[in-house]
């Protein structure tokens, strides 16, 4: 069996809205994020992870922000493409763990459904995917409140 790892980091910085999208999911927050995308830091931190395992690049690689294709585009299509891109490489995800890094908003309540929405997206089984939060003690930029930080790792499996 073939195993490959990886691991992806995202940040944006909050800006003027009324919502955030974390792994997939629309969460209420009185501020939104800066993007070219919908600025889904689990999902590109998510990316990140999995094209990094097979050494394929990055998501500003595959999804330039300098392309208006992806401006305002649902990650939930960067994950999917990237999921085609490794079982075109005969991998899958076999498990994935992201931590999300903020003050506000609570991740706790929304974490299931992201887990659901990514688990969906890669199709895998729910307890393969981990989402996880922690602020950073009003510590840093995300202390702050200026922003919103993920982390991810993922293990790829192959045939
Ligand atoms: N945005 C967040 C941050 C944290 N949580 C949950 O709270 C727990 C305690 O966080 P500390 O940073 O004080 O350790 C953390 O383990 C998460 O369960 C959250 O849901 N959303
Ligand atoms: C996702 C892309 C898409 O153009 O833009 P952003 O939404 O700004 O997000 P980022 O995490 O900076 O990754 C770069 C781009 O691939």
């Amino acid at each position: 069996m073939n195993i490959r790892i990886g691991q992806g980091y995202d940040v944006h910085a909050f800006g003027d809205g009324d919502h955030v999208m974390l792994g997939g999911v629309r969460v209420a927050h009185e501020r939104g994020v800066i993007a070219h995308s919908d600025g889904d830091v689990v999902l590109h931190a998510l990316c990140d992870a999995m094209l990094g395992a097979l050494a394929l690049g990055d998501i500003g690689k595959h999804f330039p922000p300098s392309d208006e294709r992806w401006r305002g585009a649902d990650s939930r299509a960067f994950l999917r493409h990237c999921n085609d891109l490794i079982a075109q490489r005969g991998y899958a995800v076999g498990n994935c763990d992201v931590t999300v890094v903020c003050e506000r908003p609570k991740v706790g309540p929304h974490a299931q459904a992201m887990r659901e929405s990514i688990a969906a997206d890669l199709g895998i089984a729910v307890d393969a995917v981990s989402v996880k939060a922690t602020t950073s003690e009003k510590l840093g930029f995300t202390g702050r409140g200026e922003g919103i930080a993920a982390t991810a790792v993922c293990l790829l499996v192959g045939a």
